[in-house]
């Protein structure tokens, strides 16, 4: 089932457009990563498809039903957690108290087991003013999570946890999409959490996607950089691995970027009388996608 379906999506700020074009799918059970570098336009698109700003463009629908004509119905089966936000003169526990009052679904129990799964219930006499960042980021994931959300959406929910609070969240996120049919959607600038527990990643960069697809894929696999003594030769020996993309050829770098046929291209080189000056290997990330493709 399809929990967030967003069409060609295009955002402006005044004439600068923030998100081009953007079409993205989140469906139950799932965790999506949103990544991208300072100023990509996650916590834009995060505002869009929570009402809380209005595209210029496309379409937004939420279990189906389309956002802005069915506002009150479908946002009642979201969590949101955007920047923690909260009556520092008041206990965590009365502040999560006051946001159920104000949601009209007032329900102790439920407060007390959302506080306990993220690991708070010990501390909830304390005032939000003793609580540390990564504290507030677990209290808004509580609020998060309040009303039992079809849709969990988390804007850099890691910043300002320690390790071992990283590493809780990751698990309880897979607990909640995989034993719970949760649709996740999670920005982070943290790469290798996203690739561990991430079912699919969207690489987004100026506003527009440069990537949707399962992490593994997004990692490139190794290349070889194979530097060649003679920069004149005859090219038309490699003319099915270019053709195929296979590898690439700068003045005298050759690149293998496909798996498994090195051993062919030696031979070839070394019919040719070509010496391999050097060989450099590199493997490349999703980090080194941001800069690199698009480019
Ligand atoms: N209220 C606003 N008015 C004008 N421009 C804005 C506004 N909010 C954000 N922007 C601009 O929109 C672009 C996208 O910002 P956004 O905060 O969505 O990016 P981001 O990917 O979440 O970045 P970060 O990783 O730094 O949080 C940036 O160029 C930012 O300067």
């Amino acid at each position: 089932m399809e929990i967030l379906s967003v069409e060609n999506l295009t955002k402006k700020y005044g004439k600068k457009v923030v998100l081009c074009n953007v079409s993205i799918k989140v469906s139950k059970g799932e965790i999506v990563g949103l990544v991208g570098p300072n100023g990509a336009g996650k916590t834009t698109f995060i505002k869009c498809i929570t009402g809380l700003l209005r595209p210029e463009e496309g379409s937004i629908k939420l279990f189906g039903y389309d956002l802005f004509q069915n506002y009150g119905r479908v946002i009642k089966d979201i969590g949101l957690l955007l920047e923690p936000a909260f009556y520092d003169y008041l206990t965590a526990l009365e502040n999560l108290k006051i946001l159920m009052i104000a949601s009209n679904n007032y329900n102790l129990k439920k407060i007390q087991e959302v506080m306990e799964f993220v690991g708070l219930w010990e501390v909830r006499n304390k005032y939000i003013t003793t609580f540390s960042f990564g504290m507030k980021q677990r209290l808004g994931l509580a609020q998060a999570l309040m009303n039992d959300p079809q849709f969990l959406i988390l804007d850099e929910p890691t910043v300002g946890l320690d390790p071992i609070g990283v590493n809780e969240l990751k698990e309880k996120l897979v607990y909640l999409s995989k034993n719970k049919g949760v649709g996740i959607l999670f920005s982070s600038h943290q790469l290798p959490d996203v690739e561990e527990i991430c079912d699919k990643v969207i690489l987004l960069r100026e506003g527009v996607v440069l990537y949707d697809g399962i992490p593994k894929e997004a990692v490139k696999q190794k290349e070889y950089y194979l530097i060649l003594s003679n920069k004149e030769f005859n090219k038309n020996i490699f003319e099915d691995e270019i053709i195929n993309n296979y590898i690439d050829l700068r003045d005298n770098v050759l690149i293998v970027k496909k798996q498994g046929i090195l051993n062919n291209i030696l031979r070839k080189l070394y019919n040719q009388n070509i010496d391999i000056l050097d060989i450099d290997i590199k493997r490349g990330s999703l980090l080194e996608l941001f800069y690199m493709k698009g480019q």
